[in-house]
């Protein structure tokens, strides 16, 4: 399995005609490499097992990716049922769902007999029942400062870029009014990191924080924003993108990515 883990790690080094080949091939066959080495299960149906974890997630959704990597980290067993956010005017918006997340947003977790929406708040709850591999430093004012980064992303930043706001925003104002935003939001990060940064967001551990940082800054290249000016964010960035469990919860290693990326 080593072998062929590392043969697909690879294909993203390919160009040209080999990876127009042996990407769409790779996209199908990396859940299932990543589900044996991470444990994440990515079967679309909901598991049979009651007691196995159901993460209603959508492939770029940056909320669901949170908790994927979350889930990754603490190497929990899910399921994912993917919620389409743009098939049929979006499948969060049907009648179904909404007794899922009344938000109308992923994602939402069934776990314990419970259904938790809200992704800060999911990987609250499973650091507190599932205290294995911290997701929060022991230190209050390393802890201070990784809740600081969350909350500057979570609530300053991908809340007002997400899908809702940029539909209600416009097609062709889009673009500048997310990188306006996102490069308000990523000034403040930048400043935090010079302080508290390690290897990652806060010291040499991964905390929350990170688990945060990693998908918005796939939303900054989407929207294009110039990232130069964050080198800190960009370092952290790189660090983390061969770590198996932000691998496997990246968006082109979904059950629901598409086999030919949409470029906006
Ligand atoms: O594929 C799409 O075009 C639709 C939805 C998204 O991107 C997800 C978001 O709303 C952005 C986010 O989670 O930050």
């Amino acid at each position: 399995m080593g072998l062929l883990r590392n043969l697909v790690d690879r294909s993203i080094q390919f160009s040209g005609t080999a990876k127009q080949i042996w990407q769409p091939t790779c996209n199908r066959l990396l859940p299932s490499i990543y589900k044996m080495s991470t444990n994440a299960n990515v079967s679309v149906a909901p598991s049979h097992d009651a007691k196995q974890p159901i993460l209603y997630s959508y492939w770029r959704s940056s909320c669901s990716w949170r908790v994927r990597i979350a889930m990754n980290l603490k190497e929990i067993p899910y399921d994912i049922k993917p919620i389409s956010l743009i098939k049929s005017g979006g499948e969060q918006h049907c009648n179904e769902y909404r007794e899922v997340n009344p938000m109308e947003q992923v994602p939402a977790l069934q776990i314990d007999g419970h259904t938790l929406i809200e992704s800060v708040a999911i990987m609250h709850y499973l650091e507190e029942t599932r205290p294995q591999r911290p997701l929060l430093p022991q230190d209050v004012h390393k802890r201070a400062k990784v809740r600081e980064i969350v909350e500057i992303i979570c609530s300053g930043i991908q809340p007002l870029q997400n899908l809702i706001v940029l539909i209600h925003v416009g097609e062709e104002k889009k673009k500048e009014w997310a990188q306006h935003w996102i490069t308000r939001g990523f000034r403040a990060v930048e400043k935090a990191l010079s302080t508290s940064a390690g290897k990652y967001c806060v010291g040499d551990e991964i905390s929350m924080a990170d688990c945060c940082l990693v998908p918005q800054v796939f939303n900054a290249r989407r929207f294009h924003v110039d990232l130069r000016p964050y080198p800190i964010i960009l370092r952290i960035d790189r660090e983390l993108e061969s770590n198996p469990a932000f691998r496997a919860a990246h968006p082109s290693n979904q059950p629901d990515c598409p086999p030919e990326l949409p470029n906006k």
